[in-house]
């Protein structure tokens, strides 16, 4: 069943908006970034290139050299210094292994970040393409999930707006082999958010969208 969802979604007529999802942890990620500082810079490096704050994974695990990982738990236990550091004038970069690069590769007139924490608040953009991240180009059932949450509010989840997907995630046993467990209870919170990160392609940044 979840192949022939898959290939729906591959197969989808792309429209002007799509909605870029990466439930684990990208776009809840950038949600969370986006309740502390107003613009997140999206990369697919994992060199420090300039000063700043350095956010990003590979495989789960927080780049050597970079400030925090791709977390938005330790981005919350964090926020006082990031916030203080993005006042005082550093950018943030983010780079994860999934969903950032899927972000810069994707070719849409409007983008936006989806994820369960904010659902509600991402289905209200409109008429919109869902776009379910891959995790190292396999399936990844929990950004599935993730649509089917921002679907429901369109009127029909597919019957799989259920945590249950997400926390037996093989990426969910991965973070939680890691240390990452918090992470995975913390993504599948709906609407803790109603922040929507709207992606300026040319700027290679999120910003919060203001409809
Ligand atoms: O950091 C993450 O949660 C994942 C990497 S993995 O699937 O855990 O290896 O990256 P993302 O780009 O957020 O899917
Ligand atoms: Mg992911």
């Amino acid at each position: 069943m979840f192949d022939h969802i898959y290939n729906g979604f591959l197969n989808q007529k792309i429209k002007d908006k799509v909605i870029v999802v990466d439930v684990l942890r990208a776009s809840t990620t950038i949600t969370t970034l986006l309740s502390i500082v107003d613009e997140v810079y999206i990369t697919d490096s994992i060199e420090r290139r300039e000063k700043g704050i350095y956010i990003g994974e590979r495989g789960g695990v927080k780049v050597k050299g970079f400030d925090f990982n791709n977390s938005p738990i330790e981005i919350l236990k964090n926020r006082d210094i990031i916030e203080e550091r993005y006042n005082n004038g550093e950018k943030i970069y983010l780079s994860t292994t999934n969903g950032t690069r899927v972000l810069r590769s994707l070719k849409a007139k409007e983008i936006f970040i989806g994820a369960i924490v904010n659902a509600k608040a991402v289905s209200e953009v409109g008429d919109a393409t869902l776009i379910p991240c891959h995790r190292m180009g396999e399936f990844a059932i929990e950004d599935i999930v993730g649509c089917a949450y921002i679907a429901k509010y369109w009127g029909n989840d597919f019957g799989l707006a259920n945590p249950e997907l997400v926390i037996n995630s093989e990426a969910a046993k991965h973070l939680k082999a890691i240390g990452y467990e918090g992470d995975v209870y913390f993504s599948i919170m709906e609407n803790t958010y109603d922040i929507v990160g709207y992606y300026i392609k040319e700027d290679g940044k999120v910003v919060r969208y203001e409809d």
